[in-house]
């Protein structure tokens, strides 16, 4: 008659097949890092980091930074366009970064590449996102900027907090006219003068005072957008491109003022450029506003959403948007007029 084996046989077994699924756990374990401690030696030597020297830089080290890049993952992920992906990097309770990877370019662009990202990375302006570093790798580049809390301006206007929690009038005048600075700023004040040749509201950033920061100037020339991106075309998105860009092709700072205009009537009236209402009407936004105001019912066109508003001042805004809308590249103001059209508009009152 056979016995059933002995309980400490069955405990001996439980224990052996523990042991063994902690060996095969920890040899995986172990392989993951080994792994990923390749991947970041790998970048850290193919591949050259710059720190531009600032207050918030001086104090890290870009093999320690380097190393947490590389530590990102989907997680940390703040959005993605046309030219990458940008991930939030927190260094510590006081320091973080908004690093954009970009999708590699062509290899022979860069020194020019690097020569651009050295002019971009001694531009410093209360209305201009800093950069404050950049890692060039065989792989892949990144772009590390400031990191701006408030996110976009597009959000800000067409996202979920739009609803919940519209922009009111101060906000948006004081928006204008810090985005107007920043611009004003690349195109008379740094030599050479900066055409930035993508101004949207999504270039448009917010610091955490609610203060615009002009982003992304630069890249347009530098990088061949990712083709999978539908808004952005050639240098410039749709629904921002001067009427000029189609014949000749030719970025110019008059063709920013025209985008500028754009993102003013964006402000003004809450819709996208390419509102779906007025692709199913065959019109745009500026041909749908130039109506308005000449028929003097601007009233008709502010944001609904815009409970209080002073009518004078807000009319005022749109004639300055008219003014940088004018199909004549030459009958356009500059920037630096832009700046003071807008500022006039509140020492007025
Ligand atoms: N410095 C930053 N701080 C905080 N958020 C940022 C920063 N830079 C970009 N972002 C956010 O990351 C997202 C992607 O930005 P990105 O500039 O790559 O694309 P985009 O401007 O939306 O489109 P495109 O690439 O066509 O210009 C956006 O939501 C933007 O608000």
């Amino acid at each position: 008659m056979g016995s059933s084996p002995p309980l400490v046989f069955y405990i001996t077994i439980c224990c052996i097949a523990f042991i063994i699924s902690k060996i095969i756990i920890s040899l995986l374990c172990y392989k993951r890092w080994v792994r990923k401690r390749r991947i970041i030696e790998e970048s850290l030597s193919g591949g050259k980091m710059v720190l531009f020297r600032s207050p918030t830089t001086q104090a890290l080290s870009a093999k320690a930074l380097m190393k947490k890049t590389m530590k990102l993952t989907n997680k940390d992920i703040i959005g993605s366009g046309g030219y990458g992906t940008v991930y939030k990097l927190v260094v510590d309770e006081t320091t973080a970064f908004a690093v954009k990877r970009l999708n590699k370019g062509n290899d022979n662009k860069d020194l020019g590449f690097e020569r651009e990202l050295n002019t971009m990375g001694d531009i410093k302006h209360r209305n201009i996102v800093t950069l404050h570093g950049y890692y060039i790798a065989p792989q892949f580049n990144l772009l590390i900027y400031e990191l701006m809390p408030n996110g976009g301006l597009d959000a800000l206007l067409h996202g979920k907090s739009a609803a919940e929690k519209p922009l009111d009038w101060p906000s948006r005048y004081r928006i204008a006219v810090g985005a107007a600075r920043g611009l004003s700023y690349l195109h008379h004040d740094c030599i050479p003068h900066i055409i930035h040749r993508d101004i949207k509201s999504s270039n448009i950033l917010l610091d955490q005072n609610m203060d615009a920061r002009v982003s992304d100037f630069g890249l347009a020339t530098m990088m061949e957008p990712d083709q999978t991106h539908v808004s952005t075309m050639v240098a410039g998105t749709f629904g921002y491109l001067p009427p000029e860009y189609f014949e000749t092709g030719r970025a110019t700072t008059k063709g920013d003022v025209y985008s500028f205009g754009v993102v003013l009537l964006e402000l003004l009236t809450g819709k996208r450029p390419t509102d779906e209402s007025f692709i199913e009407e065959g019109s745009r936004l500026v041909t749908w506003v130039k109506g308005v105001m000449e028929e003097k019912r601007e009233e008709h066109a502010i944001d609904s959403r815009l409970v209080c508003f002073p009518t004078e001042e807000v009319k005022e805004v749109f004639a300055v948007a008219d003014k940088c809308l004018d199909p004549d590249p030459s009958k356009r103001p500059t920037m630096f007029e832009v700046v003071k059209m807008l500022e006039q508009i509140k020492s007025d009152k």
